[in-house]
């Protein structure tokens, strides 16, 4: 990695960049204030006659296919196509691609058309899309994948068919570059996993970092930050409502030492 993760949590909070993000909205409302928490200056507009110009002036756009509808995914393609343009750097969060034909078409199609600098999902959302899996039922992770073996191979051709980051999140989050280097990141708990949106979150951190690292290093720095804020959350929780307050409290928090010395982050030993 070219920064140390705290210095991008310096680098967040002194610029406050404005991060633009189209989203669902199951979870928008902590994705805003969890951007808001942890430095940036967070915009959620979805129409499709502003998009364009809103993502040129932002610092990274975030998009996620969470709740499609014929509007958000018409402004999605306009604030991709605008963040190319301008050069912003772009996450896309894949959020249940293997459940329709339709999703699965229009990920595959933006792939291609915008190439986003980050693909974040959680494994077997990225093995669906990377078409080393034909389908899944709802928006988790099935259980049985694991950052292992045939999966591991699958998201390393994937990274370097699409020249992206990949994130992978999940009980441990993986991050592959194109050029193969592999990053595991052990910090978070299962607590979070019964929350709705950890996932949306995740993708908004890594779009916030996007603004003031490389790709690479903005999808570590993400997983480390956000899953060490569930750790300490979790410590105080007494479940997933208690947990969600407690997680933005944590990172309002969280101090750049403390990032860098308690991230759970190394280059991959297996596979
Ligand atoms: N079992 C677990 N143990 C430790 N950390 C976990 C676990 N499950 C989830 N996490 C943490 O939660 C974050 C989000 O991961 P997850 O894979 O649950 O997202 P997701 O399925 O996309 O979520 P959502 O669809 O609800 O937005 C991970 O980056 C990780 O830090
Ligand atoms: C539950 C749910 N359904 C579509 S998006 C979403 C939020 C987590 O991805």
């Amino acid at each position: 990695m070219s920064k140390s993760l705290g210095a991008l949590l310096e680098a967040l909070r002194s610029r406050q960049p404005l991060i633009h993000c189209i989203t669902n909205p199951i979870s928008i409302n902590d994705c805003a204030n969890l951007i808001l928490a942890a430095g940036g200056r967070p915009i959620m507009a979805e129409h499709p006659g502003e998009v364009a110009e809103i993502t040129a002036t932002a610092a990274a756009l975030a998009v996620n296919l969470g709740n499609i509808t014929d509007v958000r995914m018409e402004s999605m393609v306009l604030a991709g196509q605008a963040a190319r343009a301008a050069g912003v750097p772009v996450v896309l969060d894949c959020v249940g691609v293997g459940c329709s034909s339709l999703r699965r078409r229009y990920a595959q199609d933006y792939l291609a058309k915008i190439q986003p600098q980050v693909v974040k999902g959680n494994l077997s959302e990225l093995l669906c899309l990377s078409g080393a899996r034909q389908g899944m039922s709802g928006v988790d992770a099935d259980g049985r994948d694991h950052l292992e073996g045939e999966t591991l191979s699958a998201l390393r051709e994937f990274s370097s068919r699409q020249q992206a980051v990949l994130l992978a999140s999940g009980p441990v989050d993986g991050v592959f570059a194109p050029d193969g280097r592999r990053w595991e990141i052990r910090n978070g708990h299962s607590m979070m996993s019964r929350l709705t949106g950890t996932g949306c979150m995740l993708n908004v951190l890594t779009a916030a970092f996007l603004a003031v690292g490389e790709p690479e290093d903005a999808a570590v720095a993400a997983a480390a930050m956000l899953g060490l804020c569930g750790e300490r959350a979790a410590r105080e929780a007494c479940g997933p409502g208690s947990l969600r307050a407690a997680l933005l409290d944590a990172a309002y928090a969280l101090t750049p030492e403390e990032l860098d010395n308690e991230a759970a982050v190394r280059p991959f030993e297996k596979g």
